[in-house]
């Protein structure tokens, strides 16, 4: 529950699939049905969970998942790179890549041992590129994307279906009035 200086709050109910196949094909229609914004994790030190992500936005499409939906890509274990083995590790930059090419926000963080506010990582010898944020941080980022959504989405049905729509100044001093 993220409460909010305006005195709204969001309340976030995450869903984690399960990794196992046969408790996924039962449940996976329950997941997507009301989904508003969709997780995609994968573990830093395991670029097999990074490519399994593909199958997950191929998922996605299939079960209708709107460009509208927010879509989130969490890079998890950020505690456990180790900079002598870059080639066995996922980058940030490939990481950045993927979720520019899918519309995703991108976050690397550790569950384990948070990192601390604000502050870069480490990766192989040089400076990450993408700071690491801590997972309160992701949480908030999610529930602060999902209030301005749907103040827009509030703001558009009002717009469109109330009594009058405005389309442009004149109409803004005049109002149509209908039905
Ligand atoms: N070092 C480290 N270990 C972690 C981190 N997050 C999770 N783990 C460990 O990784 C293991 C797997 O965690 P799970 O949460 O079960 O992973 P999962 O992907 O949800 O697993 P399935 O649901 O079975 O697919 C556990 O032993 C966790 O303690 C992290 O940020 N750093």
């Amino acid at each position: 529950m993220t409460e909010w200086e305006d005195n709204t709050c969001t309340q976030l109910q995450l869903w984690d699939t399960a990794g196992q196949e046969r408790f996924r094909k039962s449940m996976v229609q329950h997941y997507y049905r009301n989904v508003h914004a969709v997780l995609f994790i994968y573990d830093v030190t395991s670029p097999a969970s990074f490519s399994s992500l593909t199958s997950w936005v191929e998922e996605c499409r299939q079960h209708s998942l709107g460009q509208d939906i927010p879509r989130f890509l969490v890079g998890n274990k950020s505690d456990l790179r180790d900079p002598k083995k870059t080639d066995s590790q996922v980058s940030q930059e490939r990481a950045m890549s993927f979720s520019k090419a899918h519309g995703m926000i991108f976050f690397e963080t550790s569950a384990k041992d948070p990192p601390k506010k604000g502050t870069s990582g480490q990766q192989g010898s040089r400076q990450a590129l993408y700071q690491q944020d801590n997972v309160e941080d992701i949480v908030t980022a999610v529930s602060l994307k999902l209030k301005r959504q749907k103040k827009l989405l509030t703001a558009n049905s009002l717009a469109y279906s109330g009594s009058f729509k405005l389309t442009n100044k004149k109409a803004e001093k005049e109002p149509m009035t209908c039905c």
